[in-house]
């Protein structure tokens, strides 16, 4: 069992709010789009799956509730509180290919003469609240395949793993991308040890994998960001595992600050350097990672910590929540539901899939630019 930090059932959606853990477990409710951007923008709720799916729950909760007299009026509140909630966070790519998707089911089922208002309603929160078993299918999926590559290149023999920030059940619908891969080598009998780092300076690690790692008994240890490098030449790893917020097309990838010089070390160190993302992390659109926007931060989540000053008063702050990982330094493979690629093949092999797969909604009518 693990931990769940999206509650949707009767129509309600509750998030777990992340801020307050691991010291308080607290759900809080999320009863429409504006309690969803909120909850996506504090960072109450985090994670690129996590914030796809909630924002567009978020939706289908003040769907459920509100009054249309057209089709036409249905689409335009769709379009313009989907686009609203892509502004909350601009980094991870999923809260807008998730936006695209919908809008673009959205303008094909409004075009459709054969569907009713009702129809359009009912068929476009099916897809959403469809998002949450699919998140938890894709990730066992990918989890399967990083840890078959991990065991191949080792022999089947318990590996230690390092992994950045969090990417469980706490960022997802519940299983886990990068930490999917650790679960199920957890699964298996075959991780050795887990190291997390407490992935400053919101701490994702030491508050929330940490967390989950207690919590299903892994054997895991805790370190410093800066502890890294040590950790790789004192104790050595067998491989490095982490999320990715956006992938591009040569294979650059933004995560979680700290994720680029955790991929140099790796290199230093002759270790075999992971991504794990489902394809809705993928970005087919951007050729390299130049491209990709970094969301700064508030400078108080450097300079405090649960209140309290722990920086010079006055002292000026630079805070990029993510960054951006060559795809030269991502020598494991990039770990998805379709398989491990690497990042040159990319281009030939996930892109053609990602394009095709918006052609299998069986509402989608060729009305515009492909939304994947
Ligand atoms: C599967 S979560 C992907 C990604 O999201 C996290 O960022 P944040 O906690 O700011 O939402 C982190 O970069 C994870 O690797």
């Amino acid at each position: 069992m693990t931990l769940e930090a999206i509650k949707y059932e009767n129509d309600t959606l509750e998030i777990l709010d992340q801020l307050l853990l691991p010291g308080e477990h607290k759900y809080i409710p999320i009863s429409s789009v504006e309690d969803g951007w909120k909850a996506i923008k504090l960072m109450q709720v985090r994670g690129a799956p996590a914030i796809a799916i909630v924002g567009c729950l978020s939706l289908a909760v003040e769907l459920k509730k509100t009054l249309f007299s057209s089709k036409e009026e249905l689409s335009k509140f769709i379009e313009e509180k989907l686009n609203y909630l892509v502004t909350s966070r601009p980094t991870a790519v999923n809260m807008g290919k998730a936006a695209k998707k919908f809008i673009q089911k959205s303008e094909s089922l409004t075009t459709n003469s054969k569907f009713t208002l009702q129809d359009m309603l009912k068929r476009i929160v099916t897809a959403i609240e469809e998002m949450l078993p699919n998140d938890i299918s894709v990730n066992k999926t990918l989890s399967k395949y990083g840890a078959d590559h991990i065991l191949q290149m080792f022999n089947d023999e318990p590996v230690d793993i390092l992994t950045h920030c969090n990417t469980g059940s706490l960022a997802t619908a519940g299983y886990g991308t990068a930490l999917g891969v650790i679960r199920t080598l957890h699964e298996r009998k075959k991780l050795l040890h887990v190291y997390c780092t407490e992935t400053r300076p919101y701490n994702q690690g030491a508050r929330l994998t940490a967390y989950e790692h207690v919590y299903e008994k892994m054997p895991a240890t805790l370190i410093c960001d800066s502890m890294v490098s040590t950790l790789m030449d004192r104790r050595g790893v067998s491989a490095v595992i982490v999320g990715a917020d956006r992938v591009v097309v040569n294979g650059d990838t933004a995560n979680k600050i700290g994720t680029y010089q955790l991929a140099i070390a790796a290199k230093h160190h002759d270790i075999p350097f992971y991504v794990a993302c489902p394809t809705t992390t993928f970005d087919p659109h951007l050729e390299t990672g130049k491209d990709i926007h970094i969301e700064e931060r508030p400078h108080e989540e450097m300079t405090h910590f649960n209140g309290v000053s722990v920086a010079a008063p006055g002292i000026n702050c630079w805070n990029p929540a993510f960054d951006v990982t060559p795809a030269s330094l991502i020598t494991g493979g990039i770990v998805t539901e379709f398989g491990v690629f690497k990042p040159s093949e990319l281009a030939e092999k996930l892109v053609p899939i990602v394009m095709s797969l918006h052609l299998e909604d069986p509402d989608h009518v060729n009305t515009g630019p492909d939304p994947s």
